[in-house]
């Protein structure tokens, strides 16, 4: 069963196509222009393909890049727009949540800074009680302390309610022990779309003496060579190795800039 479903092209985004599962936490990782706001905004419902479909399943919550919001209201008249344009709306946990972030309501939003602007938002998107939630670099604006905050209360609010949440980043050490699925593009295509887990499974880095050929079977991601050493890194999920090779698995930072690099 996929809550997420999506076919579509768009601009610079080629045949995009991936499902993602209720419960899931996708991180969606990608070169600058690769797609990554372009995809979010088609799924928001807020630009029609050009070609394909994308649908959601349930109440979707969309946060983009640059948080448009009127300079001009206090953040308790945020909280209040949310109340009126919402048919559900949980007034407490937007408002648990500008008090956890120690954001003052009395002020106007133009006098909030970046990081207490992403709050707002934050909690107006919480507050619609969203079944699926869109986040284009929630993080970028939030100091380190409150990135982590964000993503833990975020995880709670995905195990304890099965919100489903995508989120696009640039910062792949933060979608350790986070994302439990990751989406890359590069110029507009999907390079890998999959459990991040199996994803680390089946990505070997295999180095050894110089060699035109991966000393085992499957597809090569990358190749690198040395004036005496060669690496490979195959998806060939562990296959055993005889010295003088060595194998090892790679981080989740190494497999996403070996695709991108290849991809480039
Ligand atoms: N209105 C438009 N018409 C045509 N192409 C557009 C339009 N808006 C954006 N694009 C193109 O779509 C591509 C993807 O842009 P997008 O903003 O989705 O990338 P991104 O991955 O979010 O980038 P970044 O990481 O820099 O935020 C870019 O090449 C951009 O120029």
């Amino acid at each position: 069963m996929s809550v997420v479903a999506a076919e579509v092209s768009k601009w610079a985004l080629r045949n995009v196509s991936f499902e993602l599962p209720p419960g899931s936490v996708t991180a969606m990782v990608g070169a600058n222009g690769s797609g990554k706001s372009t995809l979010l905004n088609v799924l928001a419902g807020h630009l029609p393909p050009d070609s394909g479909h994308s649908s959601i399943a349930g109440r979707v919550a969309y946060v983009p890049q640059h948080k448009p919001m009127y300079r001009s209201f206090k953040v308790a008249d945020v909280l209040q727009f949310g109340r009126r344009m919402n048919d559900i709306w949980d007034d407490d946990r937007a408002d648990e949540w500008l008090t956890r972030f120690k954001v003052p309501r009395r002020l106007q939003i133009g006098d909030l800074s970046g990081g207490q602007r992403t709050h707002v938002t934050l909690a107006l998107a919480l507050g619609s009680r969203p079944d699926v939630m869109l986040l284009d670099e929630p993080l970028s604006e939030l100091d380190p302390l409150a990135r982590h905050k964000v993503m833990r209360e975020l995880l709670t609010e995905v195990n304890d309610n099965g919100m489903t949440l995508v989120f696009s980043t640039h910062v792949v050490a933060e979608i350790g022990g986070v994302a439990d699925r990751l989406l890359l593009l590069s110029g507009g295509r999907l390079l890998v779309n999959g459990d991040t887990d199996e994803l680390l499974e089946e990505h070997v880095l295999y180095t050894g003496p110089h060699a035109s050929k991966s000393p085992v079977e499957g597809p090569v991601v990358l190749a690198k060579h040395g004036q005496s050493q060669s690496s490979y890194l195959v998806r060939s999920g562990g296959t055993r190795i005889d010295e003088p090779w060595t194998a090892r698995y790679v981080t989740l930072e190494e497999l996403v800039v070996a695709h991108l690099e290849r991809a480039a």
